[in-house]
């Protein structure tokens, strides 16, 4: 969480998740403050999206708690979550493909964000004008191709009013004018005081939008902070067998 920031938008504390004998998520304490973007990477398997989901309410963790502004939602399922605040996007886009652009994302207006009617309707055209989709508005989902279908995954989630937003891998399969358009939108969130967890394996896209950089293994967080330091640190070039991470 950055130096002097109040209450965490999201944070939990001691979060497990164990599959039988196998731990996943080995007690990580985790917090983001309002409006602040912090990137998680580490290699495969290291527990990052189990986080997100555990952070999200869609795995129920096996111990710890999540607050979200504050109060206690450790027992409160993913669609409460989700109207009090959490938005997520997949790597994989989730629309409903036979359904418009534009219905797609006022699904997630009413039914994720509550919003009614015409306040529906406003949220999903800002929506959709911030995210690029406005031109493809009345076009079928699974007309798009993948940036749209990116940019339309990220516009779902946007719809429910996220004070925060859970982001996993979104970059992956995009060209590298693609994906630094998708930053360019993700840029424009921030701005709007939206605080982001992004997961992303390309760390060269992550780095323009972090401000601090968590890199997790074997279900652990082994270093948290200021990026370039993180990305240098000995612990995580070891944890990535020396594999590259910048
Ligand atoms: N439902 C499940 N049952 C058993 N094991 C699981 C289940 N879901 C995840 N795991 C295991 O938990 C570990 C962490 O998975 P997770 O997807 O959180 O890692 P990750 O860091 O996001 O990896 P990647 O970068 O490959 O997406 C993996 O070993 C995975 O096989």
């Amino acid at each position: 969480m950055s130096e002097g920031s109040g209450t965490p938008v999201l944070a939990g504390t001691g979060l497990t998740k164990r599959y039988g004998d196998l731990t996943v998520l080995d007690s990580v304490d985790f917090a983001v403050a309002e409006g602040e973007a912090v990137g998680i990477v580490g290699p495969n398997g290291a527990g990052k999206t189990t986080l997100l989901s555990v952070l999200s309410g869609s795995t129920p963790a096996t111990a710890g708690h999540t607050t979200l502004l504050g109060a206690d939602v450790s027992r409160a399922r993913p669609e409460v979550r989700c109207r009090r605040g959490i938005g997520r996007a997949f790597q994989v886009p989730r629309p409903f493909g036979g359904m418009t652009v534009l219905e797609n994302v006022l699904v997630g207006a009413t039914f994720g964000g509550g919003l009614r009617g015409g306040r529906g309707e406003e949220r999903a055209i800002d929506v959709l004008e911030l995210c690029g989709l406005i031109g493809v508005a009345n076009r079928r989902a699974e007309d798009l191709g993948l940036l749209s279908r990116k940019r339309l995954e990220l516009a779902r989630a946007l719809a429910t009013e996220p004070r925060v937003l859970l982001l996993d891998e979104i970059g992956g399969g995009l060209t590298d004018a693609e994906a630094a358009e998708l930053v360019d939108t993700i840029l424009a969130l921030r701005e709007r005081g939206v605080a982001i967890v992004w997961i992303e394996h390309i760390v060269h896209v992550l780095l323009r939008v972090v401000d601090r950089l968590i890199c997790m293994a074997a279900g652990k967080v082994i270093a948290d902070g200021e990026p370039r330091a993180v990305l240098a640190d000995p612990a995580v070039i070891e944890a990535y067998l020396g594999r590259a991470v910048a």
